[in-house]
């Protein structure tokens, strides 16, 4: 019991295995563009397309987390983010597909690219098959990543009025809000989690952080199936 007393809360833990993928994504060329308005349109509208076929299976993702949620308030928490994950979802193709010329219609007949059909299998697979801990470690740093990179960015914004509005999005008070709720829970959860527990847990975290930083390469790299 005093051993778990002891043990520091559970996020911090997770922060320091994601924070060299944290500074990695920072680092990226892609981030690095998007800031200084010289990332490709090309890398973008890639990023925007894949982006709304995986916002729809991360809102099937955290629907399950509501399922299996211990409290009222957490099913109520992760049905609502359920739906802004389509909300961001439909917004992506309407405004951002607007502003690249193409459409709705265009961006959901695109193929779903290695990258985000192996993060969304993931996560799906995660949080069907694992506890209810796993399944917050798995979707959490979707939250929390776009969180601490959108408030990074605000910061210096962007040139491109495009670009600016994406990290205006994320760096927003109400994602804040939003992802501070989130991350409460995850203290909450990990005071009751035993260190073989916490250890499974953070291996899903650290595995779709890695995915996060995959996301932006692929774009940037305009990946495609190679066969
Ligand atoms: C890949 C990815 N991760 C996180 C977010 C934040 O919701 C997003 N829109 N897309």
């Amino acid at each position: 019991m005093a051993a778990e007393q002891q043990s520091p809360p559970f996020t911090r833990q997770l922060w320091a295995a994601a924070e060299p993928v944290y500074e990695a994504i920072l680092g990226h060329p892609f981030i690095g563009g998007l800031t200084d308005g010289t990332l490709p349109r090309q890398a973008f509208r890639h990023f925007v397309v894949q982006d709304s076929h995986y916002l729809r299976d991360y809102a099937r993702a955290l629907a399950v987390c509501a399922a299996k949620a211990p409290t009222e308030q957490d099913v109520r928490a992760f049905a609502d983010d359920a739906v802004g994950a389509i909300a961001a979802e439909q917004e992506m193709h309407g405004e951002f597909m607007a502003a690249l010329g193409s459409d709705a219609d265009q961006a959901a007949a695109e193929p779903v690219l290695p990258t985000t059909r192996a993060y969304t299998s993931y996560l799906l697979a995660t949080v069907y098959g694992g506890s209810f801990a796993e399944a917050l470690a798995a979707v959490l740093p979707c939250y929390w990543i776009y969180a601490r990179v959108g408030e990074r960015l605000l910061a210096s914004s962007s040139p491109d009025p495009l670009y600016a509005r994406w990290i205006a999005t994320y760096g927003d008070e109400a994602f804040q809000t939003v992802v501070r709720r989130v991350l409460d829970l995850t203290d909450r959860i990990g005071e009751e989690l035993s260190e073989a527990e916490r250890r499974r847990a953070t291996e899903h975290f650290t595995t779709t952080s890695r995915y996060e930083w995959m996301f932006w390469d692929a774009a940037w790299r305009g990946e495609t199936w190679p066969v």
